[in-house]
Parts: structure tokens; sequence; C-alpha cells
């Protein structure tokens, strides 16, 4: 007998109604520091292909909730995640789940550009070797230059490959980390505020990226920036307090939310 798992349904019913099928599932996320509660019963659907913008005033628990998604907290030593998380119905709090692994499906972008202090072909490079990914040195060659095309970055960087990582203009950098996450063939990318260190010009090129990026990869993006999330996200995610206050189609949520949090919220008029 052919039993369906509960991906396979949802798969069916998304076919059917045209929707991206979910890549993860939150379901009843909640995150303790210490004695502090910081994330209440969290059920949040992140969709293929798409990019889902998490919003909310500081301290709502954007970052808490992005970070459970690859397990970053799991680096936080008083931190607590309950409920459950998975990714293609795998359940990756799972003690049979290699977190390395895991952080290669499920990679991350951080605010602050972080290049290793090392060249750009290495930082791009690094991944890919220690994960066994390249079967020799033109194999490792060739999905550092795919890496960085695909971070837009490949004709600024083609002729000094071997110059440090850090000697990039800040945009750049950014560019470069994301490249250095797109090197292992991740799923999902999750990038927290990747813009916030950019001026405009930068955020601009980062922002048209994540677009461009979204055809091949599932994006989770944590931005105060209200034009951002507009731009680049097809999915919102209010979140207030530790609550998510409501989930949607990007355009339903900035022009006819559901909830008075949202619509205070995007109007400026708390946060
Ligand atoms: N490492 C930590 N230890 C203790 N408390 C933490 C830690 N990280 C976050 N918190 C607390 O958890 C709550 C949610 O923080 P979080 O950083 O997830 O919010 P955020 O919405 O991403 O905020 P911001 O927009 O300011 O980055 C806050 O009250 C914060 O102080």
């Amino acid at each position: 007998m052919n039993i369906m798992t509960e991906a396979d349904v949802e798969q069916k019913l998304a076919t059917r109604t045209n929707e991206p099928s979910i890549k993860m599932k939150g379901d009843k996320v909640s995150v303790y520091y210490g004695e502090k509660r910081a994330l209440f019963d969290v059920d949040l659907d992140v969709r293929q292909n798409q990019v889902t913008a998490l919003i909310g005033p500081s301290g709502c628990g954007k970052s808490t909730f992005l970070r459970c998604l690859n397990r970053m907290n799991d680096t936080i030593s008083i931190a607590r995640v309950t409920g459950k998380i998975t990714l293609d119905d795998e359940d990756i709090y799972d003690k049979n789940i290699d977190v390395v692994e895991l952080r290669a499906r499920v990679g991350m972008v951080f605010q602050k550009p972080n290049p290793f202090p090392k060249s750009i072909y290495e930082n791009v490079s690094y991944g890919p070797r220690i994960h066994g990914l390249a079967k020799g040195k033109a194999d490792l060659d060739r999905i550092v230059e795919s890496s960085l095309q695909k971070a837009a970055l490949w004709n600024e960087v083609k002729d000094r490959l071997h110059e440090p990582g850090t000697g990039l203009s800040g945009g750049q950098q950014q560019r470069l980390c994301i490249a250095r996450a797109i090197a292992v063939s991740p799923e999902v990318i999750l990038m927290d505020e990747p813009c916030s260190a950019l001026d405009p010009i930068a955020t601009a090129k980062v922002e048209e990226l994540i677009d461009e990026l979204r055809e091949n990869y599932t994006i989770v993006i944590v931005t105060h920036s209200m034009q951002q999330a507009a731009r680049v996200s097809q999915r919102t995610a209010m979140f207030h307090l530790g609550y998510l206050v409501e989930e949607g189609a990007t355009d339903k949520m900035f022009t006819n939310p559901d909830d008075k949090r949202t619509q205070d919220y995007i109007t400026g008029r708390f946060g």
C-alpha cells in the first residue's frame, strides 16, 4: 500500500492550489534564554523558492526564530528550544541529525559581513573542501567561480581571487559571504539583516541578488526595513513580543493586514 506522508499531502495540495510547497515548518516553536521566554508557540511555514521576511519591533524574537531554523541557538548555552521544526518533513532537532550537515543545507548570512581573514578564493572554497564536495582542484575552481557568479561578485573579483576577502568593500564582503553560503549548495539561506551595514547602492545590489537567488533557493530574511520586506519578499511574518502576530502574502500584509499591530508597525506607529 502506498502511504502518503504529510509532506506528500502538502505537495499535492500545493500543486492543486498553485501554491509553492512548504520547505520548512515551525510547529509551536518556543525559545527560552534561561528563565526568560523569547518565543511563544510560533507556527510558521517557509515556502520553497520564496523569500519570507520576518518583521517586527526590536526584541520581538525575529533573530531568535531565524536561528532556530539551522540550530544556531545550540551555540547559545542558556538557550532552550521546544516545539518542532522540519526541513522537508524531517525533524531538524532529532538526535540523529548531523548539525554540521544541517547548517550546510540551511546556510546563514549575518548582519555584519564576516569573511574569514583569508583570500577571496579560500573564503568560498573552504566549505566545499571540508564537506568533500570537490573532486580535485579543477572542480573546486569551478565551484568557486560559479558561487561567485551566483553572488553577482565574479566580475569584480576574478582578477584578485588570492587577495584577502577583508580588503573588499562592505557590500562586496556581504556578497562574498553569500557566495560562501552558496558554495556548499544549500537549500535554504537565512539572512539576518544582511543589508544593515551597507550603503544604499550596495543594499540595492544585495536586494537584486536576493530576488535572483529565489529561483534556486528558499530564503528567510530578517529585516528592519519595511521597504526592503516589501521589495524582496513574497511572504511576510510579523512578530511582536515573542508572538507571531500574523503571516501572509507580502502584498496583503502591506496593504490590508488583519491585525492592528501589523498596521501600526508598518505605518511607523511603533517599533
Ligand atoms: N543570547 C541571548 N541571551 C539572552 N537573551 C537573549 C539572547 N538573544 C536574544 N535574547 C532576548 O530574546 C528576545 C528576542 O531577541 P531577538 O534578538 O530574537 O529579537 P529581534 O526581533 O531579532 O530583535 P532586533 O530586531 O533588535 O535584532 C529579546 O528580549 C532579547 O533580549
